[in-house]
């Protein structure tokens, strides 16, 4: 299993958060978490990345390719995470540094795990930038200049550059429009699949997961409601909680309308759409 997550229980010293969650992700296999605002899959995503706040704790197990998270030194989960799995958060925009250039952003976890000359590292950025369809034009922009549909490409293409495993992406299109959110979900699964990695798919929305994931939890008040195919699940949801996710869904779709494609195109300095 890339990912293996065997009763996990995340909690301050007073208030369970997390009670005892299992899941599993093979090689190559995507999959979805969904569950309502406040469910707990954001601390499962932390735990299992190793970044839970300071005032929570996580018992039972989390292996990565086979390596144990739960207690390990930090060193060794920074290496982990800059080799092995990488995350993909909503609102790319606080999670760029406004400081830095686009092409800097995208070569960081190069920077910081691989030994990597200057022109090595140039190239890879604009071979990455190329394969999630941002300008290499943009490369000496920073985040501002970009669309909200950008900024996510580059969060995108900062996580796949040092080809990891297993990547993690916690509603990664929630603050973008319909049409840019059914485009950035579409690279994001190209990408993936073109790597042979293995995606957790963190969200509230079905609509999207039912683009990006074959099979998935769903999660309610810290455990795991019901499990299995996407489209299996959507069609027949066994719990109430399924099934309220999966009428929100239906409510809202994914295949956008000529005036959401107007919103999406917004035309940034120098022309360039998002
Ligand atoms: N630092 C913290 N200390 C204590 N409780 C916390 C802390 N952070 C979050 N919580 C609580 O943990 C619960 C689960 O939060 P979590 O963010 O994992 O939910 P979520 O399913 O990801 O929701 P959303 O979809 O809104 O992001 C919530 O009730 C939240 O209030």
């Amino acid at each position: 299993m890339v990912l293996h997550v065997h009763d996990l229980v995340v909690g301050s010293s007073t208030a369970p958060i997390v009670t005892g969650v299992s899941l599993d992700v093979a090689p190559g296999e995507r999959v979805g978490l969904v569950g309502p605002s406040g469910s707990g899959k954001s601390m499962i995503s932390r735990a299992i990345l190793g970044i839970l706040p300071s005032s929570l704790h996580a018992k039972g197990s989390v292996k990565i390719g086979g390596v144990e998270v739960i207690g390990a030194p930090d060193a060794r989960l920074a290496d982990l995470r800059g080799r092995y799995v990488s995350a993909v958060f909503q609102n790319p925009g606080a999670a760029l540094d406004p400081v830095h250039t686009i092409a800097h952003s995208i070569g960081l976890p190069l920077a910081l795990h691989y030994d990597v000359d200057r022109d090595e590292m140039r190239e890879r950025v604009l071979r990455q930038m190329d394969a999630v369809d941002l300008p290499r034009s943009l490369a000496d922009a920073y985040p501002h200049q970009l669309s909200g549909g950008q900024r996510q490409r580059v969060a995108i293409a900062a996580a796949l550059i040092t080809s990891p495993r297993l990547i993690i992406t916690d509603e990664p299109t929630t603050a973008l429009d319909a049409v840019v959110q059914r485009d950035v979900v579409d690279l994001l699964v190209r990408l993936v699949d073109g790597l042979g990695a293995s995606l957790l798919f963190i969200t509230h929305d079905f609509a999207v997961l039912r683009r990006a994931t074959t099979r998935c939890y769903v999660m309610e008040s810290g455990r795991i409601a019901e499990s299995g195919n996407t489209e299996a699940l959507m069609r027949a949801p066994q719990t109430p909680v399924g099934a309220a996710l999966v009428e929100a869904a239906e409510m809202l779709t994914l295949h956008g309308t000529a005036s959401d494609a107007m919103k999406g195109g917004t035309v940034m300095k120098g022309g360039v759409t998002s």
